[in-house]
């Protein structure tokens, strides 16, 4: 699935380097209107060089950006409306509450005030309105950071690893409001080093490693086009290995003390066979994630 009707963003062949260190090396893409676009891959890999040129706060040395239609480098005030950076938590107003934050950051923009608690009720905060950003935890000030990004109702955001360091609950709570922001409309290009995350809310990802883009697609295609086997995980005691060995379609059979762990290209048929024995007890069933993928890439395991 690549990009349709008129790109939010191009990306075209950049190039950046810092001193001796080449950060971008030749990166492309496209993201279309609506799309939810993640960069990914370890540290160091490039993607806030990526992201930042992106947004038109970098020159690239070499490689050209339009963004919604327009360069924006050098500094396009034209764009400025259209597009939501995150700020990091330190860009915050000393001593505002969260409510007087977003009124002061919607004034840049001339937006009226009643925005302000309607952000707050995106990213659930509204019970926080009254507090000063110091006193709102990690998660609670990412949220924020993300409400004053789009305090402006732009058309593109971009969010750097908007929730990394966050607990598993943090997190989970800001995928719900990055989804909310999608199903809004908005164009959603973020950075992340957790491949699940990015698995579960990307509609496409660029892999990249030492500045470079390595695949670019659907998760699922690129989980896909791995061709790995599925694992069918069963209750060690519910079902013969000698019996799964047989079915058609299996790979592979492991019995480890707890469980029988069947490998398989085609689990409809093995599925449906071992559903016929009545042999699903404890089923579990795995397949291959964006980790493999990473690790078929560039033949090293996956460390964010
Ligand atoms: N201002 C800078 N000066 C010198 N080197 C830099 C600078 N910014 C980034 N780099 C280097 O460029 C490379 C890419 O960095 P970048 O921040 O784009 O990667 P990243 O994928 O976002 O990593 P992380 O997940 O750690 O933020 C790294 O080797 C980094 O050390």
């Amino acid at each position: 699935m690549g990009p349709t009707g008129d790109a939010a963003l191009d990306v075209d062949r950049i190039h950046m380097s810092y001193g001796d260190v080449k950060a971008v090396a030749g990166v492309s893409f496209s993201v279309r209107q609506g799309e939810f676009f993640g960069i990914l891959g370890p540290n160091g890999a490039g993607k806030t060089t990526t992201l930042e040129i992106a947004e038109g706060l970098r020159e690239p040395d070499a490689g050209s950006v339009r963004l919604l239609g327009e360069s924006p480098w050098p500094r396009n005030v034209g764009l400025l409306p259209k597009i939501g950076v995150q700020l990091q938590a330190s860009a915050f107003f000393e001593k505002l509450t969260a409510r007087e934050q977003l009124e002061t950051f919607g004034a840049l923009y001339g937006v009226p005030e009643d925005r302000a608690m309607a952000m707050l009720d995106l990213v659930g905060l509204r019970d926080k309105a009254e507090t000063r950003e110091n006193q709102l935890s990690g998660g609670q000030r990412q949220r924020l950071s993300i409400a004053c990004a789009l305090v402006h109702d732009p058309d593109i955001v971009f969010l750097d690893e908007p929730t990394a360091g966050l607990d598993p609950q943090s997190r989970r709570n800001l995928w719900d409001v990055l989804r909310e922001i999608k199903a809004r409309g908005k164009t959603i290009v973020y950075t992340t080093h957790y491949l699940d995350e990015a698995e579960v809310l990307c509609d496409r990802v660029a892999i990249m490693d030492h500045g470079r883009v390595l695949a670019l697609d659907t998760p699922a295609a690129l989980v896909r086009d791995l061709d790995s086997a599925t694992h069918v995980v069963l209750e060690r005691d519910g079902f013969p290995a000698a019996e799964a060995r047989a079915l058609a379609g299996v790979d592979d059979v492991a019995e480890d003390e707890t469980s029988l762990t069947i490998a398989t290209r085609s689990p409809a048929p093995v599925l449906a066979a071992l559903a016929e024995r009545g042999a699903l007890s404890g089923l579990q069933v795995r397949t291959a994630t964006l980790e493999d993928v990473f690790l078929e890439l560039t033949g090293r395991e996956y460390r964010a």
